[in-house]
């Protein structure tokens, strides 16, 4: 990698910089963008381990900030050359209201857009998500699709209906007038389901496991594919693409990418058993115990439950009536767009992804091993 200060000039923004991906985006710039000279990382709440990272060759700026101010925004981006807009509300489980959903992906969204028209930033990466496209709420399977694929997406639940919203937005932006003339260029990533060192819904799995005697309970049909990359190659294509916008502005501009690897097509369950198995976990069949009405009606109780405690407490557990459908609806992807539009090639490989992802669980407080 080159390492001279002259090529150190470019300037690039995280927003969300200190969530589950953003914090692997910020780390992947460090390591694989030479041409760095400044990295701000933007955050509702910012991450003790940033101090770490502010003695290399690259100014590290924390920015405690909230995407849903435009002026906190603004001042952010100002001067940037690179905006990745990784921060969004990730909420599936009923534990922020729709509005304030919206207002982070959506309004938040605005404002990063608006910003870099404001200001005269040219390239914005924007973090989007497999559920804008699906699964939708008829249940229909999205098997092994593409970028072209036909599906029809309908969107009920706020988190999915923020994304499209957001996601719509930043492809509708590419090619506005920023100030000093040039096009804005954009383009937006679609994750399926990232797993990897970080990942708060795999530790509460294992959490729930070792509560359970070591013992987790299959909900979900085997034959149930559920999309899943490894958020190393999550945020080494960011990095790539948000290196090629420049470069290849008019293929790359205003287009959409699933993001994905060589992780194998598996149904949510078996797929976390790759990491927890070998931490000491096992998956108990209960098809004959569990039937699926079983566990929607279960599903339906806790979103009652959560209804009726709502003014005294947050009861938000994982299984809710939208997490059911999207668990048991398959839903993945196959495609080269982004090797073929900027020559992604995933970083990590399968076993790469899974040795580092066991050891992350291994590491973890209250291990079973
Ligand atoms: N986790 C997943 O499986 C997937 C995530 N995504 C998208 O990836 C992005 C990152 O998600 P994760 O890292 O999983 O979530 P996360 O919750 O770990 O990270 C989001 C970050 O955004 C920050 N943030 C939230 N509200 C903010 C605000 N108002 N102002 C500034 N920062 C704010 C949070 O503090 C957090 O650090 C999100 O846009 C999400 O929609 C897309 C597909 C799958
Ligand atoms: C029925 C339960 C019994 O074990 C299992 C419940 C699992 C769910 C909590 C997850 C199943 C699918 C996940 C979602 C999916 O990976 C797509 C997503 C994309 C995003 O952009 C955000 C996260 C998520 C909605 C993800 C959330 C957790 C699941 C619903």
């Amino acid at each position: 990698m080159a390492e001279s200060t002259e090529v150190r000039k470019l300037v690039y923004l995280v927003t969300g910089g200190c969530g589950f991906l953003g914090e692997h985006v910020v780390r992947m710039l460090l390591q694989r963008e030479p041409r760095l000279s400044e990295l701000r990382v933007f955050d509702l709440h910012l991450g003790p381990w940033l101090e770490e990272l502010k003695t290399g060759p690259v100014q590290v700026t924390a920015i405690q900030g909230d995407v849903t101010q435009a002026h906190e925004v603004a001042a952010a981006v100002a001067g940037a050359h690179v905006v990745i807009h990784a921060a969004g509300l990730v909420d599936v489980f009923g534990r922020a209201s729709p509005k304030t959903i919206h207002e982070v992906n959506v309004q938040g969204t605005k404002n990063v857009i608006e910003a870099c028209v404001q200001t005269g930033t040219r390239f914005l990466v924007y973090t989007s998500s497999m559920e804008v496209v699906g699964p939708n709420i008829k249940g229909h399977p999205f098997y092994r699709g593409n970028e072209d694929t036909p599906y029809e997406a309908v969107h009920k639940h706020p988190y999915p209906c923020s994304k499209a919203q957001a996601e719509r937005l930043v492809l509708e932006a590419n090619g506005r007038e920023v100030r000093g003339g040039l096009p804005l260029v954009t383009c937006a990533l679609r994750p399926t389901g990232i797993y990897g060192e970080g990942h708060q819904i795999m530790r509460d799995f294992y959490h729930q496991g070792l509560r359970l005697g070591g013992r987790l309970f299959r909900a979900i049909p085997a034959s149930v594919e559920h999309g899943r990359v490894y958020v190393g190659n999550v945020a080494w294509m960011h990095v790539l693409v948000a290196r090629e916008l420049e470069r290849r502005a008019a293929l790359v501009g205003g287009q959409v990418y699933f993001c994905y690897d060589e992780s194998p097509y598996k149904s949510y369950e078996d797929f976390n058993m790759e990491f927890l198995g070998p931490c000491g976990l096992r998956l108990v069949e209960t098809r004959l115990l569990a039937p699926y009405w079983l566990l929607m009606l279960l599903a339906v109780l806790n979103a009652l439950l959560q209804w009726l405690l709502r003014p005294l407490l947050l009861y938000a557990p994982l299984l809710n009536p939208y997490t059911l459908a999207v668990a048991n609806t398959t839903f993945t992807v196959s495609t080269d767009k982004a090797q073929r539009h900027f020559g992604y090639e995933p970083l990590f490989s399968w076993e790469d992804s899974r040795t580092r992802t066991i050891r992350w669980v291994r590491a973890m407080e209250g291990s079973a091993q």
